[in-house]
């Protein structure tokens, strides 16, 4: 059983900034947080407020203009080059719309990518992408090519393949932006059980409220700033000047 009261992810005073002189932009300022082995988060806040920003950084796909990171005990600064891509495959799935599956490609083939990279015998991960995809319930679709699924297969064989290398954390940007809502409820069921029954820890950036009201700790952002936290016992923080945060 993993430790639920630990910080996976520890972030101090991170900043970000694209450009410089009058072209600077802060797109986060003076962000602290902690998440813990186990748990779910939603970050949530308007479009540009920096969900994406501060996930990517928490996901070791961008570094922060300043500030301190720790992911699972490690300082982020020193991590470099294949430290850090092993670093970064070994801990992290990643459900991202930018993670195109390759289309051409079978399914089968999609999930064992992650595998292959990270150098495993053939057919131990042919063994393991299969039994991944039996649990997103995919099994009859492993010979098919990826652009012959439906948008909810096909998020199921993300999910999949952000799976296959046992994650310590996945890392979600609107995974079910472009579902329809039964297909969406699959895939946040889906999302949800895995962190629930795994102890996989979820951290999800969405602008929809009743996936945001699932995870075990909202965080509000606002113009690059963590504006309030809720966890369930307590309601969101007051929106400035009557706007709203979603
Ligand atoms: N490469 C970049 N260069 C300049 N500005 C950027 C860059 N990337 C992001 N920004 C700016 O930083 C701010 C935060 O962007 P970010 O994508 O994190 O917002 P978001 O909250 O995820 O928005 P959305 O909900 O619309 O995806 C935005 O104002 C955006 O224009």
């Amino acid at each position: 059983m993993r430790d639920m009261s630990s910080s996976v992810l520890t972030a101090r005073n991170l900043s970000k900034h694209y450009g410089t002189g009058d072209a600077r932009f802060d797109a986060l300022r003076g962000i602290d947080l902690d998440i813990r082995e186990g748990e779910s988060v939603a970050i949530v806040g308007k479009s540009g407020s920096g969900k994406s920003t501060l996930m990517h950084i928490l996901a070791l796909l961008d570094s922060p203009s300043s500030g301190e990171l720790e992911i699972v005990g490690q300082n982020a600064k020193a991590l470099k080059g294949r430290a850090l891509n092993t670093l970064r495959n070994a801990t992290f799935g990643f459900v991202f719309q930018q993670f195109f599956l390759n289309s051409h490609a079978t399914v089968l083939e999609n999930v064992i990518l992650p595998l292959k990279i990270a150098r495993l015998g053939s057919r131990e991960r042919k063994a393991k992408a299969l039994e991944t995809l039996a649990l997103v319930e995919l099994t009859e679709k492993a010979g098919s090519k990826a652009m012959d699924l439906s948008g909810g297969q096909k998020q199921r064989v993300v999910i999949a393949r952000a799976l296959v290398g046992d994650p310590r954390i996945i890392f979600a940007d609107e995974p079910t932006g472009n579902l329809d809502s039964a297909t969406g409820a699959i895939i946040e069921n889906l999302l949800f059980s895995l962190n629930r029954d795994r102890g996989i820890t979820l951290v999800i950036v969405t602008h929809d409220d009743d996936l945001a009201a699932r995870a075990d700790r909202r965080i509000y952002l606002r113009d690059g700033r963590l504006v309030g936290e809720s966890d369930l016992k307590s309601p969101p923080p007051p929106a400035k000047n009557g706007a709203t945060l979603a």
